[in-house]
């Protein structure tokens, strides 16, 4: 489906293609909608970009509060997105050891206590040993750092599933 195709869409159809490319944010999707013609899908990003830099802090923290833990209770119980379950799987948080998995537990309950929202990173651009790292480091900061961190990373997230979806047909 080239961009004209993308342009022409229906809302219901473009939000049934668009709308897990931020996790379990439909309305971002519905959103953009009518911000077409797009380009490219590359100002189609930018043009969810915007709509989250324009929403309120509490706003943005309401995105990163759709996001599931890493390696967290809809990993274990197998509730994750089909995305989120193919990104999680491919930085190995389905395959924690032990001693692991009790960290990263013990470190995301640490997180969302200290900013009462979860640790968010693009699982597809870190391995294992940086993502405890980093969701070790991260803890530390200020809420303000951590609000936009977190949403520098969806927005690395919702990059990489755009091009999946290119590289999946479908689009
Ligand atoms: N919490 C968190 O970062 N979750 C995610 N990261 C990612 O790449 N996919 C996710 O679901």
């Amino acid at each position: 489906m080239d961009i004209t195709a993308v342009n022409a869409l229906p809302c219901e159809d473009f939000v049934n293609i668009f709308g897990n490319v931020i996790e379990k944010c439909p309305i971002i999707a519905a959103a953009v909608w009518s911000k077409r013609p797009f380009d490219s899908l590359a100002a189609l990003e930018t043009a969810m970009s915007e709509f989250i830099d324009s929403l309120s802090e509490s706003g943005k923290e309401g995105i990163l509060r759709c996001h599931p833990d890493l390696a967290g209770r809809d990993l274990q119980t197998g509730t994750l997105t089909q995305e989120s379950r193919e990104e999680q799987a491919g930085a190995g948080m389905d395959s924690l050891e032990t001693a692991e998995a009790s960290r990263m537990a013990r470190l995301n309950e640490e997180y969302k206590g200290r900013f009462g929202f979860p640790f968010v990173i693009c699982a597809r651009m870190n391995d294992k040993a940086n993502i405890l790292l980093q969701l070790s480091a991260r803890c530390q900061n200020e809420r303000a750092v951590e609000r936009a961190r977190g949403i520098e990373e969806v927005k690395k997230i919702c990059r990489l599933r755009l091009q999946s979806l290119v590289l999946t047909n479908k689009l």
